[in-house]
């Protein structure tokens, strides 16, 4: 069995370099997939609420855990507060509730998945009746601190944030007293986030790269739009060295020294991605792949558009 190589985190602990996604992995479908990815070697499934399948990942945890292929200490398993649970006195049962979910004692990392909140509903994306996302005014800096009692209660091993900018990042440094250990951002070779890797290193904050295969089953998705797994240069780079684009989009975050989260529920993809331990890319090849940047955000998050911590509406990188 391969094993895959961790980054340490700037508490000490360890996170695998390559984990599963699991957005938009249907509840049918995901317990195989989890199985699957745990059998071929993952030890990294990267979960949330908010993407409805958190039981049926937690299904096959159990399953493995159970049958003997892992023990729990050796997996490594994230997920998310979502926005409509900011407001600091819904912080632990939102945990609580996930970890009833994965069946699973304690988490290896908790995530704010956006900085931005959502009125506090049953609906985890509340509307009114013109269609509009309701805000919340809940301020990130008090969920944190509502977060930070929970790692010490031995409920989460370690926490950090996803979709923040620099700005809010400096803003929660100023106060935290525990240190995010992750941003989890989107990264690919058209959005490779350099200004922001740049700033979370100065701090001693991995950067997690998600859609790190251009996402092309996001919902939103449009015919028309570039295909980052179908791109030219791509395919090049791939043939020359004898590998999948895919392979190369992943061991791209892996050699910049980030961590990445490919999805699939295709057992040969799940494995044909795990496979990028044996070969580096050349400091020329990571080179040429960064100057295919050409800032293009395929989860912009614009039913957020308008609130005030939306990461993503000013200079802000
Ligand atoms: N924090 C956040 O806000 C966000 C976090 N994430 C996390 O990051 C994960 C990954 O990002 P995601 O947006 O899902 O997209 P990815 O970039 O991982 O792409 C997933 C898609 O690529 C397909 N695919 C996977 N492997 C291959 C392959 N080898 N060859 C061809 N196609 C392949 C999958 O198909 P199939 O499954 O059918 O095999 C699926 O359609 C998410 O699942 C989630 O866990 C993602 C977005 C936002
Ligand atoms: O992780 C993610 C994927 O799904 C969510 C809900 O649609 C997104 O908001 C989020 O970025």
């Amino acid at each position: 069995m391969v094993r895959v190589p961790t980054v340490t985190f700037n508490n000490g602990k360890s996170i695998p370099v390559v984990g599963l996604g699991t957005w938009k992995s249907k509840p049918g479908e995901v317990t195989q997939a989890v199985k699957d990815a745990i059998d071929i070697g993952y030890r990294h499934i990267d979960c949330a609420f908010v993407y409805g399948n958190e039981k049926e990942v937690g299904e096959a945890i159990t399953a493995k855990i159970n049958d003997g292929t892992v023990k729990r200490e050796e997996l490594f398993i994230t997920s998310k507060l979502w926005n409509t649970f900011h407001r600091p006195d819904l912080v632990k049962g939102a945990l609580l509730k996930s970890l009833e979910n994965l069946q699973i004692k304690y988490l290896d990392l908790y995530l704010i998945h956006w900085p931005q909140a959502y009125k506090e509903e049953a609906e985890l994306f509340p509307t009114d009746e013109a269609g509009k996302i309701q805000f919340s005014e809940v301020d990130y800096i008090d969920t944190w601190k509502a977060l930070e009692p929970l790692a010490g209660e031995g409920l989460v091993k370690s926490l950090g944030v996803s979709n923040f900018n620099s700005g809010q990042l400096k803003r929660l440094l100023q106060v935290a007293s525990v240190k995010p250990v992750t941003n989890q951002i989107e990264c690919h070779p058209y959005l490779n986030q350099r200004r922001l890797k740049d700033f979370c290193e100065s701090h001693d904050i991995k950067i997690t790269a998600y859609s790190p295969l251009g996402s092309p089953d996001r919902p939103w998705a449009k015919p028309e739009d570039p295909q980052l797994m179908e791109d030219p240069k791509l395919k090049a780079i791939a043939d020359r060295l004898g590998k999948t684009v895919a392979q190369v989009l992943i061991r791209y975050q892996i050699d910049r020294g980030n961590i990445v989260i490919p999805k699939s529920v295709t057992r040969s993809r799940i494995e044909s991605n795990f496979q990028v331990l044996d070969f580096k890319l050349s400091h020329e090849d990571v080179s040429l792949i960064d100057s295919f940047d050409c800032n293009g955000r395929l989860v912009p998050m614009t039913a957020s558009l308008g609130h005030k911590y939306h990461p993503f509406e000013n200079d802000e990188f």
